[in-house]
């Protein structure tokens, strides 16, 4: 890797130090796992994490190349990324059975009910296809699936974590609007370990290799794989494989010059308040509307200073849209916390249990942005 390279991409990301054979005491404030120091190392883990979402990554590349060039592709035909969503579990849940079969648990997004329903036998050969042709390419583990044993690798990630021992937590493809509209999107496996998120991978195949945004160096390159391990810091390298470097959230400490984050469905998070938000500290810059956990990828390496999810009432964050972005984030220095300013709890099952958004930005910015989102949200429910 070259010190000029590094340069380029962002001046708050630095050279590489080998990563750290154990864990150590983490950051009180971080939201994402204990205050206990626990001597443990999940590096054997984080291999196969890297490899599995790496592998997925390269699957829902072909998948999403394949969709933007056919011109007969109808708007509302969604079968791409079922494929791609499905074949990314069952690629990644066989990858971690064959890596630790004595102890595997994995909470992920999807399951087989309705790959199981008459006439949905073409689509289950597509998807078997693919998760075929994936280990053909990786050469790794020598064996050829079977339709049933894709749907059995699908069907293993009905886990519903929890507390007690270790689970895997997936989305396969998160952000499937952005899959189909060509955007973001990104593959997202973390590992709890009682409760708590221990390690994080986030494979972002169209996330450029150079800041979003970056007038001076041009977003030709894309395919970034973040990763973390808790007490470890966080690491960013491109898809392929090569050069790995340390990523640093910004360190911007005035919330003027801050940019931020958000959904770009507006259904997904209400742009409304953060709008009111951004304007009370003063941000300047206009919002960066990207999809998926790539936000927390961008963010966890300097691109912007803060990430702000407001989902509109009823809706309940699910713990696969989080888990692997809040470690990369908090490894990398930032706070992940609702809008009342608690840390995420993982260890509630699938779903978090929280008080309206979430909010993640660096240490100094959390105090003055939590203020802004208090005195918003107070504004709007007295505007009802
Ligand atoms: N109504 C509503 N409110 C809030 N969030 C929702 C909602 N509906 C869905 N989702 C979840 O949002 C995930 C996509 O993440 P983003 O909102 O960051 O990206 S995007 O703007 O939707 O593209 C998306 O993840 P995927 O389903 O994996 O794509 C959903 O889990
Ligand atoms: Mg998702």
């Amino acid at each position: 890797m070259s010190i000029n390279w590094l340069r380029v991409v962002s001046p708050s990301i630095v050279k590489l130090p080998p990563l750290l054979p154990f864990s150590y005491s983490s950051p009180s404030s971080c939201s994402c796992f204990s205050s206990v120091v626990v001597a443990m190392s999940y590096d054997k883990e984080l291999t196969a994490a890297k490899k599995a979402a790496s592998l997925a990554a390269r699957l829902c590349q072909k998948v999403q190349k394949s969709l933007l060039q056919s011109d007969v592709q109808s708007k509302n035909d969604r079968s791409p990324v079922t494929v791609a969503d499905y074949g990314s579990q069952a690629l990644v849940s066989f990858v971690l059975q064959q890596e630790f079969p004595a102890e595997f648990s994995l909470v992920g997004e999807e399951d087989s009910k309705d790959l199981r329903k008459d006439g949905a036998q073409e689509l289950v050969e597509r998807i078997t296809k693919l998760v075929n042709d994936s280990l053909v390419s990786d050469g790794s583990y020598g064996v050829t699936l079977s339709t049933e044993d894709v749907l059995k690798a699908i069907d293993s990630g009905k886990s519903e974590g929890g507390s007690q021992g270790r689970h895997w937590v997936l989305d396969p493809i998160d952000g499937t609007k952005g899959f189909l509209r060509g955007g973001q999107y990104a593959i997202a496996l973390a590992l709890l370990d009682r409760g708590k998120v221990v390690l994080g991978v986030l494979a972002c195949p169209n996330l450029p290799l150079t800041p979003i945004n970056d007038q001076r160096s041009p977003n030709n390159e894309v395919g970034c794989l973040f990763f973390a391990e808790v007490g470890g810091g966080s690491y960013m390298q491109p898809l392929d494989g090569s050069s790995t470097v340390k990523v640093q959230v910004s360190g911007v400490e005035n919330p003027e010059e801050a940019s931020f984050f958000e959904s770009y469905e507006a259904a997904h998070s209400m742009h409304d308040l953060s709008s009111l938000i951004a304007q009370k500290l003063g941000v300047k810059a206009p919002p960066v509307r990207i999809d998926s956990q790539a936000k927390y990828g961008a963010l966890s390496r300097g691109d912007g200073a803060i990430y702000m999810r407001l989902p509109h009432k009823g809706y309940r964050e699910k713990i696969w849209d989080h888990a692997a972005g809040c470690i990369v984030v908090t490894e990398a220095g930032g706070v992940v916390m609702d809008a009342a300013g608690n840390p995420l709890d993982f260890s509630k099952g699938k779903l978090l249990d929280l008080d309206t958004g979430i909010i993640v930005t660096n240490q100094k910015l959390m105090p003055v942005l939590l203020k802004a989102v208090r005195e918003s949200l107070e504004e709007k429910a007295s505007s009802l």
